[in-house]
């Protein structure tokens, strides 16, 4: 089952929890817009090259809509589509209000060097700036993009409309950005961890493993760490390394800025990356890509508990798998809200023309995260369900209040 199938799965088996009629499940269900363009660059060399785009802009009744933009080998429609999806349960969760959308361009970005990647996002946004905007949808970084990338969609979207910071999120702090935007999904993902820790045992002291060293996982594996918790194995697309006293992770951050790689990191020893998210430990915590727990690894998984990082890891026919076994998943829609929080907060911050200290950033986005674990637990009480359909049905609740209030029940 793909990534749109799943997701919309989930969608029904929490519209049905509800008691939603169908004809407001089909409205909820049915992105608002999907946008795919072409992009053609000149190649640094001379040649041409044509990349596609997206932009699915899937909800917008409880506010402008909002999502990161990836750039990725495998971006698809149906990919995009999925997290778009994802993006309106998850703002709905985290009590933010926005709604949902998502986009990409299906590139290599390791393949293109910094002109031909600026030259590409500048023409993403000339097919798009029409349809994004302050009050429409606000995007921000997914996988393979970042700040620059967001410094780029400011200056070609403001050649347009006029200087607008608010119409992304995750830029540099000199453009506008919001200081603890770049830790924040990290941080969310520590704090969900927390949050889920205290539920089932006392304390932080347990073994973890991550997966994926960007932006999210490298962030979650310094501030767990920083905690107490022990993370005895971590991988990204280059492979795996793993130490059972503990990996060093500051040493390991330092070593990667400096420009080593996993391999000849001296505190740890090389392991088979496929064996990285079946190794032993206490809690699993994928940041990289979608559907890495599957029906090929899920039964060998030996975690306690996931903690989904990551959008959408783990698979349909993982999560069956992992009921029975009586893992815990807490999912991509909360674990991971920590970033679109604090996407809130910076376009607050825009709007305003007023700056927050980052303690200020950090006390919020843990406000933010009790409050969303809070209202997950009674739904799950009151649906009598896992943690996944509670976060789906706190999430699809709210969207669907919102849709009704404005009168647009079909
Ligand atoms: N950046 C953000 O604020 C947010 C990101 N996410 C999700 O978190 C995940 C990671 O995003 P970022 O950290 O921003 O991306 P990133 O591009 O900064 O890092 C991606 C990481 O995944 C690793 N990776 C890629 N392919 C892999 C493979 N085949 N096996 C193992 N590792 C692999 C890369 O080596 C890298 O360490 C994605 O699923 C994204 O949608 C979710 C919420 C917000
Ligand atoms: O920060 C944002 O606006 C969205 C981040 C994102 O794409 C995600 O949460 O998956």
């Amino acid at each position: 089952m793909n990534a749109l199938a799943a997701t919309s799965r989930n969608f029904r088996q929490a519209a049905r929890l509800l008691g939603l009629d169908s004809k407001l499940q089909k409205s909820l269900l049915i992105p608002l817009r999907e946008i795919k363009v072409e992009c053609t660059i000149p190649k640094d060399d001379g040649t041409l090259a044509t990349f596609v785009g997206f932009r699915v802009q899937h909800d917008n009744s409880r506010g402008p809509m909002k999502g990161g933009i990836r750039y990725h080998p495998e971006v698809d429609p149906d990919e995009v589509n999925a997290l778009a999806q994802l993006m309106t349960w998850k703002t709905a969760v985290a009590a933010v209000p926005y709604g949902g959308a998502k986009g990409g361009i299906g590139c290599t970005p390791g393949e293109l060097s910094r002109s031909e990647l600026e030259r590409l996002t500048r023409v993403f946004t000339q097919k798009i700036h029409d349809l994004i905007g302050i009050n429409t949808d606000v995007p921000a970084p997914d996988m393979g993009t970042n700040a620059q990338t967001m410094a780029w969609i400011l200056d070609e979207y403001s050649k347009f409309h006029g200087h607008s910071p608010a119409v992304v999120t995750g830029k540099p702090i000199d453009l506008g950005g919001s200081l603890g935007r770049d830790a924040a999904t990290g941080r969310g993902v520590m704090y969900a961890t927390e949050a889920l820790l205290t539920e089932y045992s006392d304390h932080f002291r347990i073994n973890l493993v991550i997966q994926g060293l960007g932006n999210v996982g490298s962030w979650a594996a310094k501030l767990i760490h920083q905690k107490g918790g022990k993370i005895v194995a971590v991988g990204d697309v280059t492979g795996a390394i793993r130490n059972k006293s503990g990996i060093d992770i500051p040493a390991l951050l330092k070593h990667r800025s400096e420009g080593g790689s996993l391999e000849d990191f001296y505190g740890a020893e090389v392991m088979d990356a496929a064996e990285l998210l079946v190794h032993e430990c206490d809690v699993l915590v994928p940041c990289a890509l979608g559907g890495v727990l599957n029906r090929e690894n899920a039964a060998e998984v030996k975690a306690r508990f996931i903690i989904e990082g990551a959008n959408h890891p783990t698979d349909t026919e993982a999560d069956e798998i992992l009921a029975k076994k009586g893992v815990i998943v807490l999912p991509d829609i909360y674990a991971n809200s920590g970033g679109v929080v604090v996407s809130y907060f910076e376009w607050v911050q825009n709007i305003q023309g007023f700056m927050w200290d980052e303690e200020k950033v950090n006390r919020e986005l843990q406000k933010y995260m009790k409050n969303a674990f809070q209202n997950i637990k009674d739904m799950c009480k009151s649906q009598n369900c896992n943690l996944r359909m509670g976060a789906f049905t706190l999430g699809v609740n709210r969207v669907a209040k919102a849709t009704l209030l404005r009168g647009w029940e079909a």
